[in-house]
């Protein structure tokens, strides 16, 4: 089979396993009971009525969006079946800074969906102003409305202390049919990975929003499973070795149960196997995908941090690495005495120990590292005890190239001793 620059391909249709195709409701499984609930939460909008508010909230890649967008599509074809307009205006507020932005993005949406002009300039009239064209918008053009508001705790807005700017813009759409700014029937749909955020909502925001929870929890290996071979026909018939989509959903069900990465899992072990001019795709093509996806994602992430940080993963990485004991485990107190001699050396600042532990600590909301608490024994105090999930080695060679820690990476056998006789000392207190 050739793709379409004439070479061979094991794919027939790629589209398939890339993200942000839409894709057949009949390709959706496991999210039944969100259906369900997402379903009988729209439905009154079908009987002339108002549908209640909703927040989905769930891990990334746990199907929020494609949930609440299926749903809307049915919803927007059996209203146009009866004479009805039902407009859903969807944003990220990922990208999105102000609550000013936000409107103005809300703006855009809905005047590319009606084909209308945007009618505001975006900078150099008010909010409030925006919000006019909103609503003037929506009232021509449509006769109920959905916003769906997604990674809506991204939008917290400019300055720290005000009422964040997601509060505020819950607030406004949520009561805009009460105060008949918008003249048909309004609900919004927030997502988030997080909803702590709604903590930090205003009284009067929360009490308009008052949303029904819809929750969206990680999938197991074996939804991802189902996923993925509902996509296999992304696939030439035959190039998959059986052991595939058993493999990618075991990766990703192990790491992170988010069905986006497992997709372009998929998708990257069918690349590599094109790459190579492979006939099939095997299980190696799958774990070199994945380590590809780690090694990408650790360097990204470790060129991102501050020289301290730097220094206090390397120091720690060093200990997993060189340690002679059968479990490459770190004890915070041990990859602190290791931090305290890498600065001496390359002559840096030194950190207290709380910064250390906090900074190793904040690398495990990466998924580079794992944290846990653990007890000396009786009167011995806690630690945290840290443990790589990739290889120590290959994140200590990235961090190398940050030029001041070339110096130590020289002396290798002098830290793999500093390194055991830290270990040593703490295990033989
Ligand atoms: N139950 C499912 N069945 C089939 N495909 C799925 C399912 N859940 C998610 N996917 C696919 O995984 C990808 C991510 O899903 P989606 O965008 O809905 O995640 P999300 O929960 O909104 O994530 P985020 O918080 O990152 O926005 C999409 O390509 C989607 O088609």
């Amino acid at each position: 089979m050739l793709d379409d620059e004439g070479e061979a391909s094991v794919f027939v249709n790629r589209d398939l396993v890339e993200p942000d195709t839409i894709i057949d409701e009949e390709r959706i499984v496991g999210r039944d009971k969100q259906l369900e609930s997402v379903v009988s939460f729209l439905k009154p909008t079908l009987q002339g009525n108002r549908p209640p508010n909703m927040l989905l909230y769930g891990p990334a890649g746990t199907g929020k969006s494609l949930i609440i967008g299926a749903v809307t599509q049915q919803i927007i074809e059996l209203c146009q079946s009866k004479g009805e307009r039902f407009g859903v205006v969807d944003i990220n507020c990922q990208p999105i800074n102000t609550l000013d932005q936000a409107v103005y993005e809300l703006v855009q949406t809905v005047a590319k969906d009606v084909g209308a002009e945007i009618g505001v300039p975006e900078t150099g009239v008010s909010t409030k102003r925006k919000y006019r064209r909103l609503y003037e918008l929506i009232n021509e053009h449509y006769d109920s409305v959905i916003f769906i508001i997604d990674e809506i705790d991204l939008l917290v807005g400019r300055r720290a202390s005000d009422e964040p700017a997601y509060s505020k813009l819950l607030y406004q759409l949520s009561r805009a049919s009460n105060t008949n700014e918008i003249e048909g029937r309004v609900s919004v749909a927030a997502l988030t990975n997080d909803p702590k955020f709604m903590e930090d909502i205003d009284g009067r925001a929360e009490s308009s929003f008052n949303p029904r929870d819809v929750y969206f929890p990680d999938y197991d290996a074996t939804q991802l499973r189902e996923i993925l071979g509902n996509r296999r026909d992304a696939f030439r018939p035959n190039a998959l070795e059986d052991d595939v989509i058993p493999l990618v959903a075991a990766f990703a069900a192990q790491s992170h149960g988010d069905a986006r990465k497992a997709i372009d899992l998929f998708r990257g072990a069918g690349d590599l196997a094109d790459e190579r001019g492979d006939e099939g795709v095997c299980e190696d093509h799958v774990r070199e995908s994945q380590e590809e996806i780690d090694k990408d994602r650790s360097l990204k992430l470790v060129e991102g941090l501050t020289t301290q940080k730097k220094i206090s993963l390397y120091a720690t990485a060093s200990v997993a690495c060189y340690s002679n004991r059968s479990t490459s485990s770190v004890p915070s107190p041990v990859g602190f005495k290791v931090y305290q001699w890498v600065t001496d050396k390359i002559d840096a600042d030194q950190m207290t120990r709380e910064t250390y532990v906090k900074y190793v600590k904040e690398l495990s909301t990466y998924g580079l590292i794992s944290a846990s608490r653990k007890s000396r024994g009786r009167g011995g105090g806690m630690y945290m005890e840290f443990t790589f999930t990739g290889d120590p080695a290959a994140m200590m060679n990235r961090i190398v190239d940050d030029t001041r820690l070339e110096g130590i990476a020289e002396q290798e056998e002098l830290l793999r001793s500093v390194a055991n006789s830290q270990l040593r000392e703490f295990y033989n207190k």
